[in-house]
């Protein structure tokens, strides 16, 4: 902002704020359009926008909600334009004849939910039939968490400014953002080295993505070993075993209770009988899916050399210190629940802070943390940037889904990937998998797993 000529950057926003909002309402002469203004510069955004709205013939509204604390140079120039301004205690018909809402309460100079004066304004909104534009951020949302702590706007949808805020990708924050636009206001020069968060896209999945090379083999292309399932659960074996078949490892190893199930359903599947130490040798190891209560085996895995994915199970069975203590890295996949459980707190805590909660449990095991549900998300136990997976649905929350990914996951460690790596691609094939199966309709597990070659495929077009 320095060094720009003053307003520069607002009014790039407003700019860009403005033409979202036009192609949403498709023709923008006559349409009536709502500013709920705050007292900051996410204020100055809304009214800037709105006063070239109201150049293009627009019925501009504007409502402060902080008294005289409001953008000076914004009202004036919607003033200019021809907008109006009413007081709040008499805009909830203004926001009830509204075509278009927009947000600009608070941006990312906030914390906490919503204030008295603007929750009102904000539900009579989410009820109107109008569109809701939020201004950088939805309000009332935490920009660098995503952590809702009261209420906040629920926006159709949210014209971000210079990068995507944490608030628009993690979940309860993303749900309010509705679908996010970002306009370039010339910040990326600016903006750290490292950033706090990383989605990856397919261009990057596919640079990630093993290919056999032509002097490989089965064993060059890593094995991956997977020791789950019990007599009660011998499904969780097989549904691992069915995402390990399509990760990219060159063979897929059994040890376990139910090597028949196994063996019925994927015939390529090496089964053994011994334990893992005898089982022949792995370049990974997944423990945990099913297994019940066989704390020996997950003791014995963790005591190996190689990467080791712990899951469901194998959380609840494995000691702190013996994960600590390993020489080779280990990637851990709770969902919000076995989160909880491992960091002492109650599930809705690990869901309302998906961030910290993820970032937590990697340093206390000095693990990476895959941290499944909603919002996927990756930790390194050093830090660095969170990956969070864009391309999940609700779709994927189906029983067994999670044993096909850490199966996935398993198999793209045994092929070489870094667990931060086999964990962001795993969740990233899972998603997109899912998404392909589910088409609009509900899906089984299994959909999932086979499903995963087109979406590797997808990956590469
Ligand atoms: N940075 C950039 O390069 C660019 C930034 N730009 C824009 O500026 C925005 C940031 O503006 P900002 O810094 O003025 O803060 P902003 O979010 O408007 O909050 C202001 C005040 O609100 C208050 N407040 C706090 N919590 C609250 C709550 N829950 N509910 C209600 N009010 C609450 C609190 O004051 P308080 O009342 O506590 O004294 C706070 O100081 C950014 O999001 C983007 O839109 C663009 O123009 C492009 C360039
Ligand atoms: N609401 C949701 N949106 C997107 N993905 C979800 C949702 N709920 C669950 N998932 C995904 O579905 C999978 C469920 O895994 P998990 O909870 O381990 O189930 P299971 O133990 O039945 O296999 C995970 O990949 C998780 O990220
Ligand atoms: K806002």
């Amino acid at each position: 902002m320095a060094r720009l000529p003053d307003g520069a950057l607002m009014q790039r926003a407003a700019a860009g704020l403005a033409a979202a909002c036009a192609d949403l309402l498709g023709r923008v002469y006559g349409r009536r359009v709502v500013l709920l203004v705050g007292s900051g510069d996410n204020g100055g955004d809304a009214l800037y926008a709105g006063a070239r709205l109201a150049r293009r013939g627009a019925g501009v509204t504007a409502v402060p909600l902080a008294g005289d604390r409001v953008h000076c140079g914004g009202l004036a120039a919607l003033r200019r334009a021809g907008g109006v301004v009413v007081h709040p205690d008499a805009a909830g018909e203004a926001v009830d004849r509204a075509d278009l809402v927009v947000d600009g309460i608070v941006g990312i100079g906030g914390t906490g939910g919503l204030r008295a004066g603007a929750a009102p304004l904000a539900e009579r909104a989410a009820r109107s039939g109008a569109a809701v534009v939020a201004v950088d951020l939805p309000s009332g949302v935490e920009a660098d968490s995503g952590e809702v702590r009261g209420d906040a706007v629920r926006a159709d949808l949210t014209v971000t400014f210079g990068a995507h805020k944490p608030a628009l990708l993690i979940d309860p924050a993303r749900e309010h953002a509705g679908t996010v636009r970002l306009v370039d206001i010339g910040l990326r020069p600016e903006l750290p080295a490292e950033p706090e968060l990383e989605a990856l896209q397919h261009a990057d999945v596919a640079a990630l993505l093993p290919a056999p090379a032509a002097e490989s083999d089965k064993y060059r292309r890593g094995v991956v070993g997977i020791a789950a399932g019990s007599a009660r659960y011998p499904g969780a074996a097989v549904l691992a075993v069915s995402g390990a078949l399509r990760g990219g490892a060159g063979a897929v190893r059994y040890v376990g209770p139910a090597g028949e199930a196994v063996l019925a359903r994927f015939p390529e599947t090496l089964v053994s009988d011994r334990g893992p130490h005898e089982a022949g040798r792995v370049q990974a190891w997944v423990v945990g899916p099913g297994a019940g209560d066989d704390a020996g085996t997950v003791a014995e895995v963790l005591a190996t050399d190689v990467p080791v994915l712990l899951d469901a199970d194998g959380l609840r069975l494995a000691a702190r210190d013996a994960v600590r203590a390993r020489s080779a890295p280990t990637l851990m996949t709770p969902h919000a629940g076995e989160a909880a459980a491992l960091l002492g707190v109650a599930r809705e805590e690990v869901e309302a802070a998906r961030l910290s909660a993820a970032r937590e449990l990697a340093a206390r095991y000095g693990a990476t943390v895959l941290l499944k549900g909603s919002t996927t998300l990756v930790a390194d136990p050093g830090g660095g940037p969170v990956r969070v997976n864009a391309t999940g649905t609700p779709w994927l929350a189906t029983a067994g889904s999670g044993d096909v990914l850490s199966g996935l996951a398993g198999s793209l460690l045994a092929a070489g990937l870094a667990p931060r790596d086999a964990g962001g691609v795993a969740a990233y094939l899972h998603g997109l998998a899912g998404r392909l199966a589910a088409h609009g309709a509900p899906i089984a597990a299994h959909d999932i797993a086979e499903t995963i070659p087109s979406a590797w495929r997808d990956v590469h077009d």
